[in-house]
């Protein structure tokens, strides 16, 4: 008797393989995050992410320029602000001149069409290194919602397309989604880091910013590892509140939620592949110890296959280049 179905006739070669493949990875999958620093002439490598670099303004603008040469349509602005600027309340995130401020500018004025995404969290621009404001040791919800919605407000004024508040405080959505309507803002849209877990994964995305706590950890408002149906509610929440994008971070240890949400809702998911996940293979590859590119695709594979229709990755470039 031979097998009844034999399934490595569709595997018999690259061809037949590429025909019945049902993840496909293109440029349009990416966000590519981006930190930008004061200064000129500056793009200078992050200890902990090889390969990975921190821009001034000017060359900003070259970097920019040639992602959109080589596909990649988006990008997600960070910035790393000077420790004198840093406070309790956030007052250089909503400065209009602000580096966030000028850097969505510098973007826009390069590549018009390049669509800008803005991290909204208090956490680069806090002396506590905390996602909003600290009273007695505890980040409080409401006044931080507060602070976030004239962040995004001045994102948005700035040229920012869509905002992308990580902080996880609660009904902090609906905050933005109110002023930015308020404001006249009513095409800037949200992209809500609904499903952010307190991961350790975070740590070189910290040295680049300069942004670890500095006390405690981010327990109090981040997600439990532990937790998945949390997860979902997190998340309809934020869709009921006005996000028109979601996001599960970080990404590979996350797969599960990922298609749990992916079954249970409609609008575009996002997967935050965070800086651990890319350190991790690089430190390896190093090493000799893994195939960087084999492991990178088949990561952003799995991503995909998971149900992520974005991906916000540090790997983009490196993807796009295999691609091509
Ligand atoms: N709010 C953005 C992040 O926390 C990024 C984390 C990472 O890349 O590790
Ligand atoms: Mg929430």
């Amino acid at each position: 008797m031979y097998p009844l179905r034999r399934n490595r006739r569709l595997r018999f070669n690259h061809a037949v393989r590429s025909l019945v493949r049902e993840t496909l990875i293109s440029p349009n999958d990416f966000i590519v995050p981006l930190f930008v620093v004061e200064g000129s002439g500056v793009k200078e490598e992050i200890a902990s992410m090889p390969d990975y670099y921190r821009y001034s303004l000017d060359l900003l603008e070259h970097e920019v320029k040639s992602l959109w040469e080589m596909g990649l349509k988006s990008v997600l602005l960070f910035v790393k602000v000077p420790d004198n600027l840093k406070d309790n309340k956030g007052t250089e995130a909503i400065n209009k001149d602000g580096l966030m401020q000028q850097a969505i500018k510098t973007v826009k004025n390069a590549v018009p069409d390049m669509y800008v995404m803005t991290d909204v969290a208090l956490d680069p621009y806090s002396s506590y290194g905390h996602d909003g404001i600290v009273k007695d040791q505890y980040v409080i919800n409401d006044e931080t919602c507060d602070v976030l919605a004239q962040m995004a407000v001045s994102h948005a004024a700035a040229g920012a397309d869509m905002v992308a508040p990580s902080d996880m405080m609660d009904g902090r959505i609906l905050y933005l989604r109110e002023a930015l309507e308020e404001e006249g803002y009513k095409n800037t849209g949200i992209m809500s880091y609904s499903a952010k877990y307190a991961s350790a994964f975070y740590g070189p995305f910290r040295d680049a910013l300069d942004s670890a706590p500095g006390f405690g950890d981010k327990k109090t408002y981040q997600m439990d590892p532990a937790n998945r149906t949390e997860a979902i509610r997190e998340t309809l929440m934020d869709i009921d509140e006005g996000a028109d994008i979601v996001m599960v971070k970080p990404g590979l240890c996350y797969l599960d939620i990922v298609r749990d949400l992916k079954n249970e809702i409609e609008v575009p998911i996002s997967v935050y592949q965070v800086s651990g996940e890319y350190s991790m293979l690089k430190a390896a590859a190093a090493q000799g110890w893994l195939d960087h590119d084999a492991v990178m695709m088949e990561q952003v594979t799995a991503i995909k296959r998971a149900g992520a229709d974005l991906i916000a990755s540090y790997f983009a470039k490196d993807v796009v280049r295999i691609l091509s």
